[in-house]
């Protein structure tokens, strides 16, 4: 099918247009009319694909008027065209008169000049002026009347006679010349409507637009989706009939833009943007886009996830973990049951005995599994630093903070667990502040103004004997009530020693790929040591002195002698022990003993240095120092 077609009722324009479509080398489809069959023609022509219709005059006018959605172009009458058909007038008569429209005759007021004889014209504006206008010019005596057919149609004087005025070929060139450009445009915004189309329906922002009046005009898939609404229900009706409490209208009277608002639209919770559109300093219209907060909130959480995949996640579950001791199976049932509510649990026990390992579990047993795992150490980061790590801070809060600022660790907790361990040496300052997260659910960045709701779940952990310090005033009260909602106390391994050949085995088979010796277990003997030895360091004592062991070990089975060569230090006294039988001396007193010999001696050997002694012993130092203190 023709992209162009050009209609008309005028048999010498049909001959025309051939002409000028065959020097135009354009392929038009040529098609005569009559006023009647005009408009469902040009539809047949839309229908078939035709892009652009050319027509003239009259026609042309009811064409642009029809509802057709091609556009129309207008035959022009151009100075050439009157100059030659005055010319064939003048040889009908020699008093000429012409009706037509104001630009059609200010074009012969020019002619006239040039050919020096004036010609009697009479202006009309719509076509049902024809009759009238014929009948003025003819009572001022004309020869011959020049224009359209529906004025030289109406002639009823025989001694007038007649001259159609028509376009020529070079005007149909030029009205072939506008169609074209007119397609290549069209084909252009087309192409630019299609692609913001896509974009509109891609993007998972609502995006809703209206005029002025504060009609919808644009309206994305994700609004529907978004608002629960029927689709393509929107378009053309009120914005505040859809959305109540749009806003958009203020934004249309102050033409003032609105960031970032947290509002209630049709009962779902989003973040919006409002716009005013603008042109040449009049709004006249307004967009508007928004996301759901709960969407955004899920996102914000994959993207932590993706960005922190190493150490914020989970890295122990019950497969991993040993004890079959009715006090350690009583502990794992409460992990099991306190990880199914969100309350704050306190974990205690001295170094080593897996105080995080249950933190883990109570997070991968709880529904947050999915979240982050955020473990802190409040005891190894200095108390300055402590507060921008867990706050976090924006920029220019203080001097080195970081460009773009940094999230802190209950930021990046949210959604998941956040794991506090060694809560006792938290400074008194930062305590108050901890409560306050707790009692709140929202941080503050140092340096900000901004309060940022938090979803997190806290479990504390501590060696310390907390209602100790919060007699003697150095743990909040309060603090420690509000982490003491749920408590898990883990027993020490010395309170377990049956456990202990099955953490050897499980030692043995999972260090046994680094070392590389084929270890087969530890002698009766050897094991007897193991559960004698009082193990202050507890599991990860453990743990490092069965690693030296298999080093040590010329036998697949680890003899008493190896063990004792492992322990070390640590088991020198046990040493004398073995020799007296084990099983004759009252454990507790035996333990007790050693231990207070043993902690001096070590002391003694690093010159009162308790971090050195600390490291010797396998304990942290604030237990050394518990210990000393009661020695
Ligand atoms: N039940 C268990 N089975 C196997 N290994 C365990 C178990 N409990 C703890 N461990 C191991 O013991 C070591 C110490 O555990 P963890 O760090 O959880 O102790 P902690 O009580 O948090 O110590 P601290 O008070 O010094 O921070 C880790 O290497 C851990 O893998």
């Amino acid at each position: 099918m023709s992209e162009i077609a050009i209609l008309t009722p005028i048999d010498a324009l049909i001959q025309v247009s051939k002409e000028a479509a065959k020097k135009t080398g354009e392929d038009v489809a040529i098609r005569k009319v009559s006023f009647r069959n005009a408009i469902a023609a040009a539809k047949e022509f839309e229908k078939a694909g035709t892009e652009v219709i050319i027509s003239r005059g009259t026609l042309g006018l009811k064409l642009i008027e029809s509802d057709l959605s091609i556009p129309v172009v207008q035959i022009p009458i151009t100075g050439y065209d009157l100059l030659r058909t005055i010319k064939e007038a003048q040889k009908l008569g020699q008093k000429i008169g012409i009706a037509d429209t104001r630009d059609v005759l200010q074009g012969i007021q020019t002619i006239e000049s040039v050919l020096g004889f004036s010609i009697e014209k009479h202006c009309i504006i719509v076509p049902e002026e024809a009759e009238a206008a014929v009948e003025a010019l003819s009572k001022k005596e004309i020869d011959v009347l020049i224009g359209k057919s529906i004025f030289t149609n109406k002639v009823k004087n025989n001694s007038i006679k007649t001259v159609i005025l028509t376009s020529g070929e070079e005007s149909v060139i030029q009205a072939i010349h506008e169609a074209r450009s007119l397609i290549e445009v069209r084909r252009t915004e087309l192409k630019r409507t299609k692609e913001l189309q896509a974009i509109l329906d891609f993007i998972a922002d609502g995006v809703i637009a209206v005029d002025e009046k504060g009609v919808i005009t644009v309206c994305n898939p994700s609004v529907y989706s978004i608002l629960n609404l029927p689709y393509d229900s929107v378009i053309g009706k009120q914005i505040d009939d859809i959305l109540v409490n749009s806003q958009m209208k203020k934004v249309l009277s102050t033409g003032k833009e609105e960031l970032n608002r947290i509002q209630d639209a049709n009962g779902v919770k989003v973040i919006a943007n409002r716009i005013p559109i603008r042109h040449e300093q009049k709004v006249f219209g307004a967009v508007c886009t928004f996301q759901e907060v709960h969407r955004l909130q899920q996102q914000e959480q994959e993207i932590r996830k993706k960005l922190l995949h190493r150490g914020h996640v989970t890295k122990y579950s019950l497969n991993n973990i040993v004890g079959e001791s009715e006090m350690y199976q009583k502990a794992i049932e409460k992990v099991k049951k306190y990880s199914q509510v969100d309350s704050t649990i306190l974990l205690t026990g001295e170094t080593g005995v897996g105080k995080e390992v249950f933190a883990h579990l109570i997070h991968s047993f709880s529904k947050r599994t999915e979240g982050p795992f955020v473990a802190v150490n409040c005891a190894a980061i200095p108390e300055n630093l402590l507060e921008s790590e867990l706050f976090g801070y924006v920029e220019g809060a203080f001097t080195g903070a970081k460009k773009g600022g940094k999230t802190g660790l209950f930021e990046l907790a949210h959604q998941g667990t956040i794991f506090l361990d060694e809560i006792g040496e938290l400074a008194e300052s930062l305590q108050a502040q901890l409560l306050r997260v707790l009692q709140e659910g929202e941080v503050m960045r140092l340096g900000d103004e901004r309060v940022i709701p938090i979803n997190i779940r806290v479990i504390a952990a501590s060696n310390r004997d907390f209602e100790k310090m919060v007699e003697d005033g150095s743990f909040r009260a309060d603090l420690y009530y509000r982490l003491n909602i749920l408590d898990i106390p883990i027993p020490s391994l010395r309170e377990r020693i049956l456990d202990i050949p099955l953490l050897c085995d499980f030692f043995i088979k999972e260090l046994e790929p680094g070392i590389r010796r084929n270890i087969k277990g530890f002698t009766a003997e050897a094991m007897k040591i193991m559960q004698s030895y009082h193990w202050p360091g507890n599991i990860r004592q453990l743990r490092n002195i069965v690693e030296r062991a298999m080093i040590l070990s010329p036998e697949k089975l680890i003899d008493s002698e190896t063990v004792l060569a492992a322990g070390g230090k640590d088991f020198s006294k046990l040493h004398v022990l073995k020799q007296h039988s084990i099983n004759e001396v009252d454990e507790e007193t035996k333990l007790q003993n050693y231990e207070k010999e043993y902690i001096l001696n070590v002391l003694k050997q690093v010159n009162g240095n308790k971090t050195e002694a600390a490291k010797i012993l396998g304990i942290g130092r604030t237990t050394l120092w518990r210990k000393i203190n009661s020695l």
